[in-house]
């Protein structure tokens, strides 16, 4: 019986750099899969009784936990990601705010319809994402990670960013070298690359659009 259970709607959304960063450090975990339709027919207890009244949350054994950053965190401290000193953990933190601000943008568009629309957010992605190129470049040269010498719980965040971004973009990152390689460089990790080879990960929606 594995330790961890995540539940969640039926896509990778807030879920996915959870399940990325679990799937890479070796862990297990059970999806426990709440249908869209009755979560918002008011179906869904955990609705009442959710901190925040939303989705994902994580089960260590009996502790439980809402918002997905602090998940995140959470499992960093776990697991040693989140630095070697407080300023490299500082950055890291920077970093992963700075995930979750593009996130807000792409989620806007993506899941609530707002503005700018998706051919605006579009044209407009190589301001936002070029900020994460130039952290690149000013970390081992980018032949790194995103912050600090060793992964942290933000390179999840950032390559499950980066990844929702390629879907609706397919060249969104063309002109973004180092983001290109550090792609390849996490995806060929080997216990990354089995988990993004499954199907359980390949029939899992990116977004509730995309849910059948
Ligand atoms: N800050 C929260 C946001 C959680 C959130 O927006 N959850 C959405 C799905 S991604 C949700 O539960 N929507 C259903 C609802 O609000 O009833 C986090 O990071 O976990």
């Amino acid at each position: 019986m594995p330790g961890y259970v995540i539940t969640y709607f039926p896509v990778r959304g807030r879920a996915e750099a959870m399940r990325l960063l679990l799937a890479d450090q070796g862990a297990e975990w059970k999806d426990d899969v709440v249908p869209l339709q009755k979560w918002f027919a008011g179906e869904v207890d955990l609705k009442k009784t959710a901190v925040f009244g939303q989705l994902p949350q994580m089960k260590d054994g009996e502790f439980c936990l809402y918002q997905s950053n602090t998940i995140l965190r959470y499992l960093g401290r776990k697991y040693d990601l989140c630095g070697s000193n407080i300023k490299e953990a500082a950055v890291i933190d920077m970093v992963n705010d700075g995930v979750e601000d593009l996130r807000q943008k792409y989620a806007g568009v993506v899941y609530y319809n707002r503005e700018p629309g998706p051919e605006k957010y579009i044209e407009e992605l190589p301001t936002h994402l070029s900020p994460f190129e130039r952290l690149l470049s000013q970390n081992s040269k980018g032949s790194g990670f995103i912050a600090g010498n060793k992964i942290s719980f933000a390179d999840y965040n950032f390559l499950d960013m980066l990844q929702n971004h390629q879907h609706l973009a397919p060249d969104c990152l063309k002109s973004f070298p180092l983001m290109l390689a550090y792609l390849d460089r996490m995806t060929s990790r080997p216990k990354l690359k089995t988990y993004l080879e499954s199907d359980t990960r390949k029939n899992c929606p990116i977004t509730l659009k995309d849910v059948k």
